[in-house]
């Protein structure tokens, strides 16, 4: 996919990828809700995909919680990677993260299937620090951020495959994000058929907690 066309950009403020409710909104939350187009080379996410499809292959999609926040999904957590996937995650880290936080040390890795989806929540301060940063593969699709307090403000990402996307500090904290299913997946007047979709997140570690205790930390942040 080409990115939004010039009607779906008029109202942005600075990047293409990024929607908002209000202009004030997208100034603020400029530094904290990214969305790098491209981040991956095609190679790079074909690397990163070959790697994974075996390990997701192995589980099944998961539909049945009717209270759970992801539906149609099927998830791992990886902490060994080729060293090819590691020089991206290390790129990804980077891009995205502070010299002074601690990632945890589990990447995690989601499988949406097409008709799959994330409904809106607030990653647990529990178990998840004030960055996260998450790579999407194989299909586009639209991350909504709505504020918990104030629904009139909102973003909409547009996470083509090979993106890199980075939710920090207020953006992380007063927002929640899902993922869109199919048939509400806009951004602005712009339709993004979902396929599946693959995304790597990684992490930091709330801020005071060492980076010890392997295991620790569940699946679902
Ligand atoms: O798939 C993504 O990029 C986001 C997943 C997510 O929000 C979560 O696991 O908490
Ligand atoms: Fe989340
Ligand atoms: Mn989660």
């Amino acid at each position: 996919m080409a990115g939004p066309g010039r009607l779906a950009m008029r109202a942005l403020s600075g990047c293409g990828w990024v929607r908002g409710s209000d202009p004030a909104v997208l100034s603020r939350l400029r530094d904290e809700a990214v969305v790098r187009p491209g981040f991956l080379s095609q190679a790079e996410e074909d690397t990163l995909t070959r790697e994974l499809e075996p390990q997701l292959r192995r589980r099944r999609y998961e539909y049945d919680h009717w209270d759970a926040a992801i539906h149609g999904f099927r998830e791992t957590e990886k902490s060994r990677w080729s060293d090819a996937s590691q020089a991206i995650l290390q790129r990804v880290q980077a891009a995205a993260f502070g010299p002074d936080q601690t990632l945890l040390s589990l990447v995690h890795v989601l499988d949406l299937e097409p008709r799959g989806y994330i409904k809106p929540h607030v990653d647990s301060v529990k178990f998840c620090g004030s960055t996260i940063a998450g790579l999407s593969l194989l299909s586009p699709s639209v991350m909504k951020l709505v504020h918990t307090q104030k629904p009139e403000q909102w973003l909409e990402l547009l996470l083509e495959p090979g993106s890199l996307y980075i939710l920090r500090g207020s953006a992380r904290y007063d927002f929640s994000h899902e993922i869109l299913r199919d048939e509400e997946s806009f951004f602005g007047e712009h339709r993004v058929p979902r396929g599946r979709r693959i995304s790597v997140i990684c992490r930091s570690l709330p801020e005071g907690v060492g980076p010890g205790r392997p295991g620790e930390p569940p699946l679902a942040c």
